[in-house]
């Protein structure tokens, strides 16, 4: 088990306007990759190119390699549907499904990928929503309504029904940015705890969230006005919050412009 992610040479388009252009980099297993940088230069973007969720946009392409552990995730004869069992996704929203119970909602996922015995879902439910640190809360009303659970408790429903799949790499787009401080906190707490099962990489508007939870960060930012986002730099995180190489990068971690 590695989990390692390589981009190289990495473009991406809606249509005739091309959104990032040219991003190479290396994400290293079981850590977190936090990518930052102003408002419109593509983090969404990319983080959507690396599960192929970019593509079910109409219009939307991909130009360049995406590879898991050397496995060329844009080959011809790769599904997108097991390109997105692998790298899992949580969103800036919490978006349980609203007609399912707690327990439906992380078995969700299985039911799609094969077929389980009722022990063995009842297993994997337990594990995942301990996964997600949920499970203490919601033991005693797994068949009620996701939909009613705190907003915090709906991300980590979320975060439960991505890893009941058992993937490799976590994405999270803003994953707290919906959320009170304690929530945050919370979901930031079970990110530490999950690296070391999987890779995450996390989008955050939030720098002190980026210096908290993440191993890595990549910088983003435009090119120019008009022009596509690209990575303008790449580093430890200890790095980029003290000592970036890049005058951009500094000009943006310490709020002088995004
Ligand atoms: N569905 C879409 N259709 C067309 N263009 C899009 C779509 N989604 C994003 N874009 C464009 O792609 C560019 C990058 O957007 P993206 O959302 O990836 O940036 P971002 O850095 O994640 O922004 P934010 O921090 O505001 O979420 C922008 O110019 C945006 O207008």
């Amino acid at each position: 088990m590695s989990q390692q992610i390589q981009v190289s040479g990495l473009d991406a388009y809606y249509g005739k306007h091309k959104a990032i252009e040219d991003i190479s980099m290396t994400i290293d297993p079981q850590s977190i990759t936090a990518f930052i940088g102003p408002s419109g230069c593509g983090k969404s973007t990319f983080l959507r190119t690396l599960n192929r969720m970019h593509e079910v946009i109409p219009g939307a392409r991909v130009e360049g390699k995406v590879l898991l552990d050397g496995e060329d995730l844009y080959a011809a004869d790769v599904e997108p549907v097991s390109v997105r069992r692998m790298i899992g996704m949580v969103f800036q929203r919490p978006n349980p499904f609203p007609t399912m119970s707690i327990y439906e909602n992380v078995a969700a996922g299985l039911r799609l990928n094969g077929r389980y015995a009722k022990s063995e879902v009842d297993g994997i439910v337990e594990d995942s929503l301990k996964g997600s640190n949920l499970w203490n809360e919601v033991k005693d009303r797994l068949n009620k309504p996701g939909a009613g659970l705190s907003g915090g408790q709906q991300q980590r429903l979320c975060i439960a029904r991505a890893i009941a799949v058992k993937p490799e790499v976590l994405l999270m787009d803003e994953p707290c940015s919906a959320l009170d401080p304690i929530s945050t906190l919370a979901i930031e707490d079970l990110m530490a705890e999950l690296k070391s099962k999987f890779t995450i990489i996390i989008v955050t508007h939030n720098m002190q969230q980026a210096a908290r939870v993440s191993d890595r960060t990549a910088f983003f930012n435009l090119a120019g006005q008009g022009q596509p986002g690209r990575v303008i730099e790449m580093d430890d995180t200890s790095r980029i919050f003290t000592n970036p190489a890049q005058k951009a990068t500094e000009d943006y971690i310490t709020g002088r412009f995004g």
